[in-house]
């Protein structure tokens, strides 16, 4: 039972359903540029869902447009069954202190302390809880991503750049959420680092029940603790699936992402994720 069950106004259950996020015929554009076009993809409860795809291909957009940032041309995204794009101001705010994000780089406020900047949150939806209590909300959400206990009274350019993704990871986890967005968590981290912040991830999905949409680059991520991946291509997801599921649909830009040099590399002697079977949209492209 979270603490924040105990204050107005967001009082909710946990999402029962089989798809926290569903998104239906997304089309999302600036101006002339069509970023997505006819983008469907549903992301299971529980699951660590990976989404890739190449630089400029809608990976950031596609999360800011589920969390209500971006507003869609067509299309109709829902999350824990409640519609993103009509939600108004309440439904809006019940909605979206339910889940947490880490935004590339951090997105830290710089001249608040580490303490502070996990408290914004928790002040913004529940205005009504102590300093004290927020406080050791904060202390507690600090030391739950990996960090020192220390590191809550430091400012954002005194930690080095793992520190900071876990900073940001400790105001993502602010509200108790049942759905984390990683924007690219290991880029920019070295090799151990990144592992580490892998594993942190998996344990805090297993221990919290969390699902997690985790946009990354990061091939070694991937087969470590992503249970389906979904690829963004041609302005939609060609396919999702586990990665065996998706190397079986042999299309080129796949096939050449999971079998170059650095997809072998982080394959080597991982044991495949097998708990789905992929789907693939081989719809032709209606912008084509
Ligand atoms: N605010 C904006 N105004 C105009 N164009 C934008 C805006 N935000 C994103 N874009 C464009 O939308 C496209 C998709 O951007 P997005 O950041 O989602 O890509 P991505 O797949 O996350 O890329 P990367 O892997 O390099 O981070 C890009 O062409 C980008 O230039």
């Amino acid at each position: 039972m979270s603490i924040f069950n105990q204050h107005e106004p967001q009082q909710h259950e946990r999402f029962r359903g089989e798809h926290p996020i569903v998104v239906e015929g997304l089309k999302t554009a600036f101006g002339e540029h069509v970023v997505h076009e006819n983008l469907s993809l549903k992301v299971n409860r529980g699951e660590i869902i990976g989404v890739v795809g190449g630089s400029g291909t809608g990976k950031s957009v596609l999360m800011r447009a589920i969390i209500g940032l971006q507003t869609p041309a067509a299309g109709e995204i829902e999350v824990f069954g409640n519609s993103i794009t009509q939600a108004g101001i309440d439904e809006d705010m019940g909605v979206r202190c339910r889940w947490g994000v880490l935004f590339q780089g951090g997105a830290l406020f710089s001249t608040l302390t580490v303490g502070e900047n996990v408290e914004v949150p928790i002040k913004q939806f529940y205005p009504d809880i102590e300093p004290e209590l927020r406080r050791e909300i904060a202390r507690y959400k600090v030391i739950l991503s990996g960090l020192p206990e220390n590191a809550i009274d430091k400012f954002p350019s005194e930690l080095s750049g793992g520190m900071k993704k876990r900073a940001g990871l400790a105001r993502a986890l602010a509200l108790d959420p049942e759905l984390l967005f990683l924007d690219e968590p290991t880029a920019g981290l070295d090799p151990i680092g990144a592992a580490a912040f892998d594993r942190q991830t998996r344990e805090l999905k297993e221990t919290l029940g969390l699902t997690v949409f985790l946009i990354t680059h990061d091939l070694d991520t991937l087969y470590e603790i992503c249970d389906r991946v979904a690829v963004i291509a041609e302005k939609r997801i060609i396919a999702v699936g586990t990665i065996p599921e998706l190397l079986e649909t042999a299309h080129p830009w796949i096939d050449e992402y999971f079998n170059g040099p650095r997809g072998r590399a982080a394959s080597h002697g991982k044991p495949p994720r097998v708990n789905s079977r992929a789907s693939v949209d081989n719809q032709p492209d209606s912008e084509a």
